[in-house]
């Protein structure tokens, strides 16, 4: 359910509505203004309000303060309350997971780790090295601790952070200009290997891998343009890193764990501008899946499985360029039109974590409001007289 605020709760012209603060996130995505919709992101407390357009023609990216006409008489704020999730308890009690790729808060990562966490698991993760030092100085600096909040009022406890780049599976893979890079210095241990030993010597098993990371540094060049090298690296950090990742820590997985990772449509579906191979290295990740789901399976009875997220603005995602249009996109198109909560994707890797799917693996989840299901976008001016349902408020 979208929530609603009266014209009475609206400003002025020019000026910005307030929001609760359970909706204070950096990126509230759009906000209906009567027939209009337009971008709603966080400006400190209050809710900055982008330049609106004719509902009708789907989204709008420009900035600049909204003008209120004389017919708005609510908005109605995309971001719903996170589900509530009442009933079949999952519970991660004596688990222990260990998630490569998180950085800060704003990430399917950040969003997993609590979800595990709530349902029981230790969490220990994964930090690319240059991103290290200031997640590490964030997180002692309580810079995260109203996201670290879990529903019961406790804060999610993090084990132990290690450095990572999942780049490299050995020390002998690191070539000299990264090992002298002065954004490696004063990390040690962070190859694959080194990580999963590491682990193995602090906490002899895990039960969870997560591998929430990607990179693809030719992403903004499409796909007919991108250099070989760029392909190829993107492969490697995005698809590679999970088999190196697996390899690596599925000796020291306990009988019956979980892997997972986190994939995008992009894989099956042309998305334009998801380009420098990352709709490749999705393909790979996907089907990689399937194969290791086999292995594994076979040697330890672990299970494989991605999630397929749909569009989050996270610090990668921003990298990409055009991730507010696609949440906009998502929202006009997809069957269940509401904000998609990071929560809603920690929430499924808890459900593929936890023995509640213990006949699933290799196979590919969705979590995108069902945008994946669609066959036409209906943003299309085609269907610009067709009676097609919108929200129900
Ligand atoms: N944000 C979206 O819209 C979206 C949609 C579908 C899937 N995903 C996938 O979700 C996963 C997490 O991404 P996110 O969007 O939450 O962004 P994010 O920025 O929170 O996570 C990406 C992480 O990868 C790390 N990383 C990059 N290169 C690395 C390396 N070589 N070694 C170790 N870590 C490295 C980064 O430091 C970062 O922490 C990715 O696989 C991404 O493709 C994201």
């Amino acid at each position: 359910m979208a929530t609603t605020t009266t014209i009475s709760n609206l400003p002025t012209a020019m000026s910005t509505p307030k929001i609760p603060s359970s909706q204070r996130i950096a990126n509230l995505g759009p906000v209906i203004l009567g027939d209009k919709v337009a971008s709603c992101y966080k400006l400190s407390s209050v809710c900055h309000v982008a330049s609106a357009q004719p509902f009708q023609q789907g989204l709008i990216m420009t900035s600049g303060a909204i003008k209120y006409d004389k017919i708005v008489t609510k908005a109605i704020f995309r971001s719903s309350p996170t589900p509530d999730i009442p009933g079949l308890p999952i519970d991660l009690t004596g688990k222990r997971a260990f998630i490569a790729g998180v950085a800060d808060e704003n990430g399917y990562g950040w969003a997993i780790a609590k979800s595990l966490a709530a349902a029981g698991a230790q969490i220990l993760v994964g930090t690319w090295v240059p991103a290290l030092n200031i997640f590490e100085s964030s997180l002692r600096r309580g810079k995260f601790d109203e996201s670290r909040k879990l529903k019961d009022g406790s804060l999610m406890e993090i084990a132990k952070v290690y450095p990572l780049d999942a780049v490299y599976d050995s020390p002998v893979d690191v070539p000299e200009d990264v090992k002298t890079n002065k954004r490696y210095a004063g990390a040690t241990n962070w190859t694959v290997q080194e990580v999963a030993e590491s682990v193995k010597k602090d906490f002899d098993k895990i039960d969870i891998l997560v591998h929430s990371l990607a990179n693809g540094p030719e992403v903004s060049k499409p796909l007919s343009e991108t250099s070989r090298k760029g392909y190829l690296a993107a492969l490697s950090a995005s698809s590679y890193s999970y088999i190196s990742l697996l390899k690596h820590f599925l000796p020291i997985m306990n009988q019956e764990g979980s892997a997972i990772s986190l994939t995008y449509i992009a894989s099956e579906r042309i998305i334009p501008g998801y380009g420098g191979g990352m709709s490749s290295a999705k393909a790979a990740l996907e089907s990689d899946t399937r194969v290791l789901a086999f292995e594994a399976g076979r040697k330890k009875r672990v299970r494989v499985n991605t999630i397929s997220a749909g569009p989050l603005g996270s610090r990668a995602a921003k990298a990409i360029g055009f991730i507010d249009r696609m949440i906009d996109y998502s929202f006009t198109n997809a069957p269940l039109q509401k904000e998609l909560h990071a929560e809603e994707v920690g929430n499924t890797a808890a459900f593929l974590a936890s023995n509640l799917s213990s006949a699933i693996t290799g196979s590919v989840i969705y979590v995108d409001n069902g945008l994946n299901a669609m066959g036409v976008g209906i943003d299309s001016p085609m269907f610009e007289n067709l009676d097609i349902p919108k929200e129900h408020h």
